[in-house]
């Protein structure tokens, strides 16, 4: 027994995300049959009033009460609208010093980054601190290798299928599971026995390329060795928060020509010169089909002094305000930043200052040199340039928004 929680060790805990059906639960009941003694709490995350899934759990597991204990959050998300609860839970199991290891299924519409930032930083409201009591260890995916094609092009939303967190939950599912993914360190992709291998290698390289960073290990029904995903001290939250593809690509120092597997591709498109609205928003309609996902800042000849953040995944395509461009702001605060931050610096245009495009496209057999060109096609035109910018037709809405091919 421990003496107090001043000397206790922090309980690390590990994190299963994935969309809904992917697996997670039987991967639960796999490790739970697998531990080899370890003591483990389990928390079960379910969005519906009967927890089915830690029905599940205690179907498959004979639960020992004093080396195992199961905590059923039902009826809400703990990336959301349950989080105080989980960090409540999280300090009781912590405070009961008996367990030595806490395994968390999050429901299948929860989002990493809300879940890893309850680890990472202290609530003030609550007056609870898990970065004293708990140290999160490994966030897990599970993809499903047979549906992921299916729910990545459906175009449907959470409400669509009837899953929203909440009435006004408009989260589209390919971007709930393009989330899941860019933000793990190990990814299961789940039931390769119902795929081919050569769909199964190419799916893999697609996944390699939205998330270069994480352990990419195939499973079916959660076999893995739980070495894989427990005490594997793999999270790190700058390192796990920033370990999508499309950040991998942007940050890339240099452009190595890359050997294009299976066609799949990526290409960074900049631009010093702004998109004319309407022909962007033509150009969204007309969104390229072999673009899988692209991210990035844009700069539009509209809107005054904000720069617009597109992110695109399949059918989804989501574009609004990402904030001031720092050439906007009054002289002092730029000369502040700049003098501080030399990467701006070396980015900084005479005219426009930090103003440019600069977006992230990932694809199969993508055609760059056309996506360019249709680009291209879109920025404004010298004469233009001279043009007052506020005049421009403008269809692009300002929030958050769809389109669909
Ligand atoms: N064929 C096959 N079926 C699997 C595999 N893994 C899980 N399943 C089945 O897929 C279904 C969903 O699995 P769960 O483990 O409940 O999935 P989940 O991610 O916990 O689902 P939610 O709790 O609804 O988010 C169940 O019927 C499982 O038996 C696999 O590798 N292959």
């Amino acid at each position: 027994m421990f003496a107090d929680q001043g000397t206790r060790e922090k309980i690390p805990v590990t994190v299963l995300s994935g969309y809904l059906g992917a697996g997670k639960t039987t991967l639960l009941n796999h490790i739970l049959h697998n531990k080899d003694g370890l003591k483990v709490a389990v928390i079960v995350n379910d969005m519906s009033e009967v927890n089915v899934d830690a029905n599940l759990v205690k179907s498959g597991n004979a639960l020992s009460r004093t080396e195992e204990k199961l905590v059923e959050m039902s009826n809400g998300c703990i990336c959301c609208t349950l989080r105080d609860d989980l960090l409540r839970e999280v300090q009781k199991l912590a405070a009961e010093g008996r367990f030595e290891y806490i395994l968390i299924e999050s429901s299948g519409i929860s989002e990493p980054v809300p879940v890893a930032q309850t680890f990472t930083y202290a609530n003030p409201d609550l007056d609870i601190d898990l970065t004293s009591l708990s140290r999160l260890d490994t966030m897990v995916t599970v993809v499903d290798a047979n549906r992921f094609w299916h729910d990545f092009a459906s175009g449907e939303s959470l409400l669509d299928r009837d899953q929203g967190a909440t009435e006004a939950d408009y989260r589209d599912i390919v971007d709930l599971l393009i989330d899941q993914i860019e933000t793990c360190d190990v990814l299961l992709l789940n039931k390769c026995d119902l795929v081919e291998e050569e769909e199964l290698v190419k799916l893999e390289a697609v996944l390699r390329k939205l998330q270069p960073s994480a352990k990419i290990i195939r499973t079916v029904n959660g076999v893995v060795d739980p070495k894989e995903i427990l005490n594997t001290g793999l999270f790190d939250f700058e390192k796990t928060s920033m370990s999508s593809g499309w950040i991998a690509e942007l940050t890339k120092k240099e452009h190595t020509p890359e050997t294009e597997e299976y066609g799949i591709g990526s290409f960074v498109y900049r631009s010093r010169i702004p998109f004319h609205p309407q022909r962007l928003s033509y150009f969204f309609s007309n969104w390229p089909e072999e673009v899988v996902r692209a991210k990035g800042l844009v700069w539009i000849a509209a809107h005054g002094d904000y720069a617009a953040s597109l992110s695109q995944a399949g059918t989804s395509i989501q574009f609004g305000p990402a904030g001031y461009w720092l050439a906007s702001l009054p002289e002092d605060q730029q000369r502040e930043v700049l003098e501080s931050e030399p990467e701006a610096r070396e980015r900084w245009d005479d005219k426009w200052g930090d103003r440019m495009t600069e977006l992230v496209f990932i694809g199969i057999d993508m055609n760059r040199e056309d996506i360019e060109k249709r680009l291209a096609r879109c920025l404004l035109s010298d004469d233009e340039m001279k043009q007052d910018w506020s005049r421009f037709n403008n269809p692009l809405p300002w929030v958050v928004e769809e389109f669909h091919n």
